[in-house]
């Protein structure tokens, strides 16, 4: 269980607050307007910005003492964020280990994760010599060997035509499911909610309200989502 409780945060003149529990397992959307604070959001959970107050616990514990590195947290960025002079095999391996010293087991979790999403053979190659959509994968292969509980998304391939994005959300879903992850996704789009997350959360007017479920939230919106879905 993920609970951000009487959470306040801050970022210059802007300003909002949560206070809600998401189940361990869930897959939650994040929709709103633009600057309303779905990335300042992510950014709290994730470590990157400490609370004004109130606190962010993951299974009971607060993880206020925790810097990103140590929370259980693994973020997907909307460009990838590969390294353009690694290897592609390097690249998740930075996710095992930093400084890149992989034991044979690292290199053994790396193979198993490239695998699984479909890029065995492209190990050697740079970003730069994948395409779009397997620049994604490596993305995510990257995240699946963190073995990370909690999975961040931030307006994931937004980069990507429909088709290869649905396939790669669909992709996200599945190792999601199968690793047990709960998992939080940024996204403006209706239908990527809908696809992916039971549950969603609309933020807007310096609020994160509650979870609700997706299909009847879009089925009859609340007016803060409604100008927002014009
Ligand atoms: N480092 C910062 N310093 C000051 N204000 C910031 C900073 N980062 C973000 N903000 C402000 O915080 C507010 C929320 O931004 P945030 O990026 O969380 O919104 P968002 O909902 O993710 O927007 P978008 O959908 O456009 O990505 C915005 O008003 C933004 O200008």
């Amino acid at each position: 269980m993920l609970t951000l409780e009487n959470l306040t945060l801050r970022q210059g003149d802007f300003g909002m607050t949560a206070d809600w529990s998401l189940p361990a397992g869930a897959r939650l959307a994040l929709i709103g307007p633009s600057g309303a604070g779905k990335s300042t959001l992510l950014a709290a959970i994730s470590g990157f910005l400490a609370p004004a107050s109130g606190r962010v616990l993951w299974r009971g514990e607060d993880l206020a003492p925790l810097p990103p590195g140590k929370r259980p947290v693994a973020m997907l960025f909307q460009d990838g964020n590969l390294f353009p002079h690694l290897s592609v095999a390097r690249n998740v391996g930075l996710g095992l280990r930093p400084d890149l010293r992989l034991t044979d087991e690292d290199r053994g979790a790396v193979t198993n994760a490239l695998s699984r999403v479909g890029l065995t053979g492209l190990e050697d190659r740079r970003p730069a010599q994948l395409s779009g959509g397997q620049q994604s994968r490596a993305a995510l292969a990257r995240v699946l060997v963190m073995q990370r509980p909690l999975l961040l998304l931030d307006e994931p391939f937004s980069a990507l035509g429909p088709a290869l994005r649905r396939e790669m959300l669909d992709l996200v879903g599945e190792v999601a499911e199968e690793a047990g992850a709960t998992l939080i996704m940024v996204t403006h789009d209706p239908e990527d909610a809908r696809r992916m997350a039971g549950l969603t959360a609309v933020v807007a007017e310096g609020r994160a309200e509650a979870p609700v479920a997706t299909g009847a939230l879009f089925a009859d919106p609340p007016e803060s989502l409604r100008s927002y879905l014009g």
